[in-house]
């Protein structure tokens, strides 16, 4: 059996920082990756390029000593964001990609767009200078089934936007549907991150016994036949799939409440859950791709040069249960089984 395989430094291309005392508790987590797609869905969210370089200021002000860890930035995409702006900060390496939430859509999204038609100019300047769309890909129509809120969004806005500007290149976040994995084989110019926790959570996580506000993340876990056709994606080795933990931190009295936040906080176990989930799936030899390789070269990005190890052995990996932000907790996710691989820097 193998007992250890080396990567290249993973990316996480999709990941939530906050700001302030979460910010300073959450960074270290995720400093072992190489890079991260920073969610611009702060209060009040990231809508400039001025607003982008301070923010990465301060993240960088929050990393350890000796982190090599560089945040992507990206913008909020509000109706009345001007074309000229993104491209000013796309030219000046303030940010890498621009996100789409749909106004209500999720965490911190009220800003979020409204008017498809409002925002074209937006998506013009963008498809002409290369410049990715990241996409929270549910429609917020009350009448829709919440579990039926992606496969909706890819029929009504995400086709529609796609065969509007083919050109564009389109990130799908999160999926978590066997109908997402579909549409992203589809066609060009488009890639989709997958999350740690849905490969590894259905629905009836969120439900089992009772209700587990720390399964509750949008786009919500869906049935059976879902994670698996995910887990299946990712572990393909198929370019257009690369990890985005989607790792959200909330504190835990802001997650258990009789109206509690989406966001599951995976940053200090994901490496070591994904090697147990690909080596369930007999493909540890593809874990590389979909965390180092893929989404690198979405991004026309090299990948990192420098190296981790992941180590299995008998005793199980120790994390801990939860994390301290100022006054706060925050509930790192409990996969429900034992992480037997060890994560070592090289
Ligand atoms: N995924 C989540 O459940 N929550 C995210 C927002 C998001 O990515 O949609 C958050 O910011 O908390
Ligand atoms: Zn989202
Ligand atoms: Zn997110």
């Amino acid at each position: 059996m193998t007992d250890h395989i080396t990567l290249r430094r993973p990316d996480d291309w999709h990941l939530h920082l906050r700001d302030g005392e979460m910010l300073r508790a959450v960074t270290p987590h995720s400093a072992g990756f190489g890079r991260a797609i920073i969610m611009p869905n702060l209060v009040p969210p990231v809508v400039t390029g001025q607003q982008a370089a301070a923010y990465r200021e301060r993240i960088l002000s929050a990393l350890p000593e000796g982190a090599t860890f560089q945040p992507q930035m990206t913008l909020y995409l509000t109706d009345t964001t001007d074309p000229a702006d993104v491209i000013k900060a796309h030219q000046g390496d303030i940010i890498r990609a621009v996100k789409l939430y749909p106004a209500g859509a999720t965490t911190n999204s009220d800003s979020g767009v409204t008017d498809f038609d409002r925002i074209r100019p937006v998506f013009e300047a963008m498809a002409e200078a290369g410049i990715p769309l990241c996409v929270h890909g549910e429609v917020t129509d009350p009448d829709v089934d919440i579990f039926d809120r992606e496969a909706v969004f890819i029929d009504r806005v995400l086709d529609p936007v796609r065969r509007a500007n083919p050109e564009l290149k389109v990130v799908m976040e999160h999926i978590t549907t066997s109908d997402g994995v579909a549409y992203a084989r589809s066609g060009e110019n488009i890639g989709a991150t997958i999350t740690t926790h849905h490969l590894v959570i259905n629905r009836n996580a969120i439900f089992a016994g009772g209700i587990r506000p720390h399964y509750y993340c949008l786009p919500i876990a869906k049935r059976e036949t879902h994670r698996l056709a995910l887990r299946e994606a990712a572990t393909s080795g198929d370019a257009r799939f690369f990890l985005g933990t989607d790792s959200a931190p909330h504190p835990d009295r802001a997650k258990l409440q009789p109206c509690g936040c989406a966001g599951c906080f995976t940053a200090p176990n994901t490496m070591s859950i994904l090697a147990h989930v690909f080596e369930e799936e007999g493909a540890l030899d593809r874990l590389e791709a979909f965390t180092s390789l893929n989404g690198a070269a979405f991004y026309d990005l090299p990948p990192n040069e420098d190296r981790i190890r992941l180590t299995r052995r008998d005793i199980p990996a120790e994390y801990p249960a939860t994390i301290v932000a100022g006054d706060e907790t925050v509930t790192v996710f409990d996969p429900g089984f034992p992480l037997y691989w060890h994560l070592e820097d090289l």
